[in-house]
C-alpha cells in the first residue's frame, strides 16, 4: 500500500462567464500519482501543466472556485477534508510555492516549529526554547546567519524565506512533504544540503512529493519523476531511466525534455504547452508538437498505461 495514493483525479476551477453564465475549466485531468514511504517522487513539467493544482488537492486547500473528482488516499484510508485538516502540520506538511505563505507577523523563529493542529501546542516546551531550537536549525542546516528567527519575514531574500519555509516543515515529525518549487534562488552548495536533508528524511520512512522545474536536481535526489503536461501526466518513470540518449524514456514528451538538457543534446522542443483546460482536446494533449503523432492521436485520448516498470499515456510506446 502507498502512502499517497492519488486516483483518477481531475479539478477544475469554475468562473463566470457574460453576465449569468459561468464556465468551467478543467486543469489537471484523470490524474494517477503514488508515493511510497521513504520514497522520493520528483514531479516535472511546464509552468501551468498543473503541479501546484495537485500540491494543492493534496493538502486540502483549493480555492473556493476549484471542483475535485477523483479519489486521494493517505495511509490507505481516503483524504477528506476533516482528516486534511487534523493531518495538516502534523504528519502532513507543506512547502508552499510562494514564500508569501510565511506569516508576517511572526518572527521567523517562531513560525519553524509549528503549533501542533492536534495539541494546540508547539513542539516542545517554552518559546524560548523553540526559539533557541530553531535558531539552531536555520543557522546550522539552512546555512542562514546568526539571528535570522528573531526577524521577521519582510526582513529576509526570497532564498533566505524559501530555507525558512523547508526548515519550517520539516522540523516537527512529518510522515509525507509536498514540497512546491521549494529550491529556487537557494545557492547551490545549500541546495545539495538540502537535497541530503531530503534524503535522509526519505530513508527515515518519510515519502516525499517534490514539485520542481529542475530535473537535473530532481535526477540527483528523487526515485521516480512524473512528468505533466497540460493537466495529464504523460510519464511515470524511474530515475535510472533518464540516461544516454533517453532510450529507456517511454513517452516523446520525457525523451524532448531529456535531450533539451544542457548535458544532453541541447535539444529544444518547438511549439508550446496548450493552455490547461481552456481548449478541449479530443486526443493526445501533445500530439501538436509530437514527431510520432499519427491520425489515431488526435482522435482518441491515449489511457495511461504500465509499460516496463514505468507508466505511459501513449499509444506508441513500447
Ligand atoms: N485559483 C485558480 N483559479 C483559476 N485557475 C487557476 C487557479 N490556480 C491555478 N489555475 C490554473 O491552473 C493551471 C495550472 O496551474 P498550476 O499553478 O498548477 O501550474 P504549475 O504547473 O504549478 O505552474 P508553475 O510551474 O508556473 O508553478 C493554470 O492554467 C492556472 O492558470
Ligand atoms: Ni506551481
Amino acid at each position: 500500500m502507498a502512502l499517497l495514493e492519488v486516483q483518477g483525479v481531475s479539478v477544475s476551477f469554475r468562473r463566470a462567464r457574460g453576465w449569468f453564465g459561468h464556465e468551467e475549466n478543467l486543469v489537471i485531468q484523470d490524474l494517477d500519482l503514488s508515493v511510497n514511504e521513504g520514497e522520493i517522487v520528483a514531479v516535472v513539467g511546464a509552468s501551468g501543466s498543473g503541479k501546484s493544482v495537485l500540491a494543492q488537492a493534496i493538502m486540502g486547500i483549493l480555492p473556493a472556485n476549484a471542483k475535485l473528482e477523483g479519489r486521494i488516499s493517505y495511509a490507505g484510508e481516503t483524504l477528506t477534508l476533516e482528516r486534511q485538516l487534523h493531518l495538516r502540520g502534523d504528519e502532513l506538511v507543506y512547502i508552499p510555492q510562494s514564500v508569501s505563505y510565511l506569516d508576517p507577523l511572526l518572527k521567523v523563529g517562531r513560525q519553524v516549529h509549528p503549533v501542533s493542529q492536534k495539541t494546540g501546542r508547539k513542539h516542545g516546551s517554552t518559546l524560548r526554547s523553540t526559539m533557541q531550537k530553531a535558531e539552531q536549525e536555520l543557522t546550522g542546516r539552512y546555512g542562514l546567519p546568526h539571528g535570522t528567527s528573531g526577524k521577521y519575514p519582510f526582513e529576509l531574500s526570497g532564498g533566505m524565506a524559501r530555507r525558512v519555509l523547508m526548515a519550517t516543515a520539516t522540523s516537527g515529525a512529518p510522515k509525507l512533504i509536498i514540497a512546491d518549487e521549494p529550491t529556487p534562488g537557494i545557492h547551490p552548495e545549500v541546495l545539495s544540503e538540502t537535497m541530503k536533508h531530503f534524503r535522509q528524511l526519505a530513508n527515515e520512512g518519510v515519502g516525499i512529493l517534490w514539485i520542481t522545474h529542475d530535473i537535473t536536481t530532481a535526477l540527483t535526489a528523487a526515485d521516480r519523476i512524473s512528468v505533466f503536461y497540460a493537466g495529464f501526466n504523460v510519464e511515470t518513470a524511474q530515475v535510472c531511466d533518464f540516461t544516454g540518449k533517453g532510450e529507456r524514456l517511454r513517452h516523446p514528451y520525457t525523451k524532448a525534455l531529456w535531450s533539451a538538457l544542457p548535458q544532453n543534446e541541447f535539444q529544444p522542443l518547438s511549439g508550446t504547452q496548450p493552455v490547461a483546460g481552456w481548449q478541449r482536446v479530443e486526443g493526445c494533449s501533445f500530439a501538436p508538437r509530437c514527431i510520432k503523432a499519427t491520425t489515431d492521436c488526435t482522435n482518441e485520448r491515449p489511457e495511461l498505461r504500465k509499460v516496463r516498470g514505468g507508466e505511459v499515456r501513449c499509444i506508441h510506446a513500447t
